[in-house]
């Protein structure tokens, strides 16, 4: 990307399993208030990603930069600090299923911000319900609810912290194409109107190619390309090529080396 203005940028990666390793030195930079959609394969390593990055995972190598901060080295109280800059979704939202939506919603915003005063939090729950379409739904179950309707609510909790950085693992995973649309137009909702960067890790590059101001490929273990979507067709690489063909028939994706070679 021209002029990137990098919020988070990951540099040589490493993560091994008992000897396997799964991350073999990802280099990758995620631009500030933008969509980076990260793409690749099954069992590539898209979720150990993610992992690191939130600090779910340590790294074996490597560094995870925050505005030019290396996170890896910190102490633990650092450490939460700096994550409080990050956000994230699940695929299954994870909510907490022994409370309600309300609930939910409200723990962010009494252990992160640290508000106590009652109607101040009930104000908020329902701003969020509201901005995630979903208004007056505090006293339902997360059992209560279908797949779409847990994944807008765990948004509106990781929203509740204001974090500037929103992760997003498989968020249209076992969506229906309405639904992953919907979702889609979420992020980018969340992107331009609340001016957070999103990283969105995806099956659906069909999807995600609209949406995505940045697209990173990763395989075996390292990021393979990175850059505006429209520059990811013509990289020359099978894979890639299969997953083109497959999200858009083989044509589309056989025209864009063409003009690349003109
Ligand atoms: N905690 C763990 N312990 C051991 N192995 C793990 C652990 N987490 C992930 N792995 C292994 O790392 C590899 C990559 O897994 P990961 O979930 O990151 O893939 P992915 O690219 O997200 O796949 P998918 O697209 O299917 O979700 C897999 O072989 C997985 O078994």
């Amino acid at each position: 990307m021209k002029n990137e203005d990098t919020i988070l940028e990951v540099r040589g990666l490493k993560k091994a399993f008992k000897g396997q390793v799964v991350l073999d030195g990802v280099d990758v930079t995620f631009p500030r208030k933008r969509i980076t959609a990260i793409f690749g394969q099954s069992g590539t390593g898209k979720s150990v990603l993610m992992k690191n990055l939130i600090g779910i995972l340590d790294p074996d190598e490597g560094e995870i930069l925050i505005d030019g901060q290396d996170v890896v080295g910190m102490s633990p109280d650092e450490k939460r600090k700096i994550r409080r800059r990050l956000g994230y979704l699940f695929q299954d939202a994870a909510l907490f299923d022994s409370m309600n939506v309300g609930e939910n919603i409200a723990f962010p915003l009494v252990e992160v911000l640290n508000i106590r005063d009652k109607l101040k939090i009930r104000r908020r729950v329902s701003e969020l319900l509201e901005w995630v379409q979903l208004p007056g739904i505090e006293s339902k179950m997360p059992g209560e609810l279908s797949g779409g309707m847990r994944k807008r609510v765990g948004l509106a909790r990781s929203l509740a912290s204001e974090p500037e950085i929103m992760l997003f693992d498989e968020p249209t995973t076992g969506l229906d194409p309405i639904l992953s649309d919907n979702v889609h137009k979420l992020i980018e909702r969340v992107n331009r109107e609340l001016g957070m960067t999103c990283i969105v890790i995806t099956h659906d590059i069909a999807g995600s190619f609209g949406m995505a101001d940045k697209i990173a490929f990763l395989h075996e273990g390292r990021v393979l390309a990175q850059g505006e979507p429209e520059s990811m067709r013509c990289v020359d690489h099978p894979v890639l090529q299969r997953f083109f063909e497959f999200s858009f028939g083989s044509e589309d994706s056989e025209a864009a080396k063409g003009e690349e070679n003109e």
